[in-house]
């Protein structure tokens, strides 16, 4: 746990460092003035106890004449002001540190999550392509929240007390070295026992959360994102019953780590008053009884003893629920490792386009996806006239999808290249060419948002750029559409467009691959789940641009290439012809055959 401890303080940024760094200031004077208001109220009590204090020798006595208080009830009555005031102060700066220190857990663990949504937005597609989203919803909301609540809060207010409780601890050795290394020895082997006991159990209860976080956060996405089968299949009550599982499994570990945390309090107070009393009676012997000399000490442990005690029990709270949510920062401490190393470069910042001349090619492109022997794609040649339409067909899983994404600049070949007019697509400036590419996929994702919206897909609402808005619904052929629904533009479609039918969501998308005015469109099978009307209809708009934009489309139908300038017919990874539609209808028998039972 202390390496994890270790390892969270050198992944803070410099500037998070910095800040640590001169909270440790406030935390000092913090502990110091707890330790003057327990010091304090020591030589009050001595008057209360014993007015003699007043005419003796000693630095009371000087105060008391300085003061020309002449009553010794007036003087005393100033006195405890004094003290009170002390009190107020050392507590205000106690409230300001705790209220910076929570703070700046709480502000820490949200720079934290940011740096992570950053990380994983800047990953490219085969990160995502590979993983879970719901994984990531987790990290970032659950996992990202243990960490700054669990984790950063107690180990601030550790920090805080450790330093308080060592001042305290110091005070009284000075004043008496017996009571201090008894008491610490007492207290010190009672936590130290009970941790020892319950840190197995905080293991297992911290692997416990991490686990049903995430079981959670999965029936939640398939649940609520297949909920047409699930309600079609019956499948409801195995959703319900492995959700009701494991929502029970991490309230009983969070019910436990909580509980383990603050229970020893009792046990604690229990020892307390037991060491009062032998206190207490240690002090009547070696003070032979007389009560007016033990008060102000016994007063001055009674203030020690009720800092301490709460203390050292955030202290052991704070221990406890560290040590029961570490999970949670480990497992994301390769991500936030990353994401530290990672200049952010924030992708959208380039606006410039790279729009080709005369040919996009795939030159010899060889492409293996991570852990994957078999190459999904060998040494193929694609070339992509400027302003021509091109179809790529072939099998399922013949490698069409992955030609796109390496078209598209969202992976990167092993092999050969991605060219533009004959210069390479460098990563430098891949963005330059996505500026000029609108794709278009089979399942547009569509946010619970307005059509509007939609379009200009993830822009803030006060940056839609409505000119641009209604040149692509016309473009789109949405406008027809729009001008029939009450609230035009603003309808909304909601949550991945359930309220529209497929044509109508079709369109939105390549409404939204025109918005920036894509001079290259790339559309994945974007018509396949369309019925022959509206897939009619769809085409229309995409033919729309022969002629003016480069149109690149995967069809599973043949009707949908037909009037392309050159389709490419792919087999296992390779292009194994090409041409015309007619071309290929009259020379290769593979494509007959698919031209026959289309
Ligand atoms: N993210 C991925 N990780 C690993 N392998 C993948 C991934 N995506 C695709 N593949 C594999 O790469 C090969 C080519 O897949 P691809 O999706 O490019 O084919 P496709 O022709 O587009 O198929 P379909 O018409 O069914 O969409 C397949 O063997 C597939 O299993």
């Amino acid at each position: 746990m202390f390496s994890s401890i270790r390892k969270l303080y050198t992944l803070l940024s410099d500037e998070q460092r910095r800040r640590l760094l001169s909270l440790q200031a406030l935390v000092v004077l913090m502990a110091f003035a707890e330790l003057s208001s327990i010091a304090a109220i020591g030589p009050f009590m001595a008057v209360v106890g014993d007015e003699s204090h007043l005419v003796d020798e000693g630095v009371l006595a000087d105060i008391y004449r300085l003061s020309g208080a002449g009553d010794s009830t007036v003087f005393l009555f100033w006195l405890g002001l004094g003290v009170m005031g002390i009190l107020t102060l050392a507590s205000l700066i106690s409230i300001f540190t705790t209220w910076r220190l929570s703070l700046y857990s709480q502000q820490v663990g949200a720079e934290l999550s940011t740096r992570l949504f950053k990380h994983y937005m800047n990953q490219d597609w085969l990160f995502h392509s590979n993983g879970s989203s719901s994984e990531l919803t987790s990290k970032l909301s659950q996992e990202c929240r243990r960490i700054s609540d669990n984790v950063l809060t107690p180990l601030m207010q550790m920090n805080a007390k450790i330093v308080m409780a060592l001042f305290v601890v110091i005070a009284v050795f000075i004043f008496n070295p017996w009571v201090a290394v008894c008491g610490l020895i007492l207290f010190g082997t009672v936590y130290w026992g009970l941790y020892r006991v319950v840190r197995r159990r905080l293991m297992n209860n911290d692997r416990m959360i991490s686990a049903t976080n995430r079981l959670r956060f999965k029936l939640m996405n398939e649940g609520f994102g297949g909920i047409k089968d699930a309600l079609l299949l019956a499948r409801q009550p195995e959703f319900n019953r492995r959700f009701e599982q494991s929502s029970h499994l991490l309230g009983r570990a969070k019910g436990i780590t909580k509980a383990l945390s603050h229970s020893p309090r009792y046990l604690m107070e229990l020892v307390a008053f037991g060491a009062v009393i032998m206190l207490v009676l240690y002090l009547l012997v070696t003070h032979e009884g007389h009560l007016g000399t033990i008060l102000p000490i016994l007063s001055v442990y009674a203030m020690a003893g009720f800092k301490l005690l709460p203390a050292c029990q955030q202290i052991y709270g704070g221990l406890a629920t560290v040590r029961g949510n570490i999970a949670s920062f480990n497992n994301l401490r390769e991500d936030l490792e990353a994401s530290r190393q990672e200049a952010c470069d924030e992708p959208g910042h380039k606006t410039n386009k790279w729009v080709p001349r005369r040919a996009i090619r795939l030159e010899n492109v060889t492409f293996r996806y991570p852990g994957k022997e078999e190459a999904a794609l060998e040494g193929i040649n694609l070339t992509i006239p400027v302003n021509g339409t091109i179809g790529l067909v072939g099998a399922s899983g013949s490698g069409k999808s992955t030609a796109i994404d390496l078209l598209l600049g969202l992976i990167e070949p092993e092999e050969g290249r991605l060219t533009l007019d004959g210069h390479p697509v460098t990563s430098a400036r891949r963005r330059e060419w996505q500026n000029s590419v609108g794709f278009v996929p089979q399942n547009i994702f569509l946010a619970d948002a307005s059509i509007r919206e939609n379009i200009a897909f993830g822009l803030p609402a006060e940056q839609i750029d409505d000119t641009k808005i209604w040149s692509a619904t016309q473009m789109a052929h949405l406008d027809e559409l729009l001008e029939r629904l009450p609230h035009g533009l603003e309808t909304r479609v909601g949550e991945r467009g359930i309220q529209l039918s497929g044509g109508q969501r079709q369109r939105i998308g390549i409404a939204r691959a025109l918005y920036d005015d894509a001079e290259v469109l790339v559309l994945d099978e974007a018509t396949s789940a369309l019925d022959g009307i509206t897939e009619r209809l769809v085409m229309d708009a995409i033919h729309a641009f022969s002629g003016k934009k480069t149109i690149i489309m995967i069809a599973h139908r043949l009707a949908t290439v037909r009037s392309c300038g050159c389709i490419y017919m792919m087999d296992a990874g390779r292009v194994i012809d090409s041409g015309t539609y007619d071309d290929l209808v009259r020379r290769n028998k593979t494509f007959r055959q698919m031209a026959e039972h289309a």
